[in-house]
């Protein structure tokens, strides 16, 4: 067997681990906004919340590398959630170092594998008031793809619309350019935007050969909104939801996380 069939191979084994056999959908929470933002109200103790979240079982978990290396073993165990590790620090939005923006990767995925990732993730990020940012910012996903790619180490591109030179309103035509670039430059999966719209969302995922996830935002603290935009995602073709605060800034958080994945997956037996 070729070098590149058994990689192609390992890496389709490694996508395929994150869904749910059932629904082919997959429920992650990405708990990696401290790595930017810093301690945050419900995840002063990360272990803790690591700790509720692992409880909850859901597919995977996204954390940052120091994340990984100090709550490791919570993962260790049959049917544990499979563990996605942050390889980049996207200082844009909130996250800007001294008002200006910058893109710098903080892993390889060679590294992030042998911290015990299942899979890698990476913003590409349109809109910086710099293009060159964007230009750097392109060749940093192709590479890291390339990367990828020799370790059939499953690649999600965080592909968003963000920087200084977008407006906060979502605009689905430059979402959906941006995933489609992502996709291009080799990322396995896309975890993008949603607008909120159906109809988009089909339009997105029709365009893009990749599964496509959505994330969450700032936390709803509304149960019936959250529900309801799940299920549009998911209805406009979305393999599942990537949420963050929507997840662990819950008042409850291993049982809004079930919560979540019975919308996701449906009710258990
Ligand atoms: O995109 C995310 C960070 O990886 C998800 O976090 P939020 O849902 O809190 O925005």
């Amino acid at each position: 067997m070729t070098r590149s069939t058994h990689d192609k191979g390992a890496c389709a084994l490694r996508v395929g681990r994150l869904f749910r056999r059932e629904t082919g959908l997959s429920c992650m929470v990405a708990f990696d906004r401290t790595l930017l933002a810093g301690p945050m109200e419900r995840a002063i103790d990360a272990r803790r919340t690591v700790e509720s979240i692992v409880a909850a079982r859901p597919e995977a978990v996204l954390l940052s590398p120091g994340l990984l290396k100090r709550c490791g073993d919570l993962f260790a165990f049959r049917g544990a959630p499979a563990v996605v590790v942050r390889i980049d620090y996207p200082m844009v939005g909130d996250f800007t170092l001294g008002g200006a923006e910058q893109h710098r990767l903080i892993a390889t995925p060679a590294e992030a594998q042998a911290l015990g990732a299942d899979a890698v993730v990476m913003c590409l990020i349109s809109g910086y008031d710099d293009p060159r940012l964007e230009a750097d910012n392109v060749e940093a996903v192709a590479r890291t793809a390339r990367q990828c790619e020799a370790l059939g180490l499953p690649l999600i591109v965080e592909a968003v619309v963000w920087g200084a030179r977008e407006s906060v309103e979502l605009d689905a035509g430059r979402i959906a350019r941006v995933s489609r670039i992502a996709a291009e430059l080799g990322a396995d999966l896309i975890k993008t935007q949603f607008t909120g719209c159906r109809e988009q969302m089909r339009a997105l995922v029709e365009s893009v050969p990749v599964p496509v996830l959505v994330l969450g935002g700032a936390a709803m603290n509304d149960a019936a909104a959250l529900e309801r935009f799940t299920r549009e995602a998911l209805e406009g073709g979305a393999r599942g939801v990537i949420f963050g605060r929507n997840a662990w800034q819950r008042e409850a958080v291993t049982l809004g996380i079930e919560q979540l994945i019975d919308i996701v997956h449906g009710p258990g037996p």
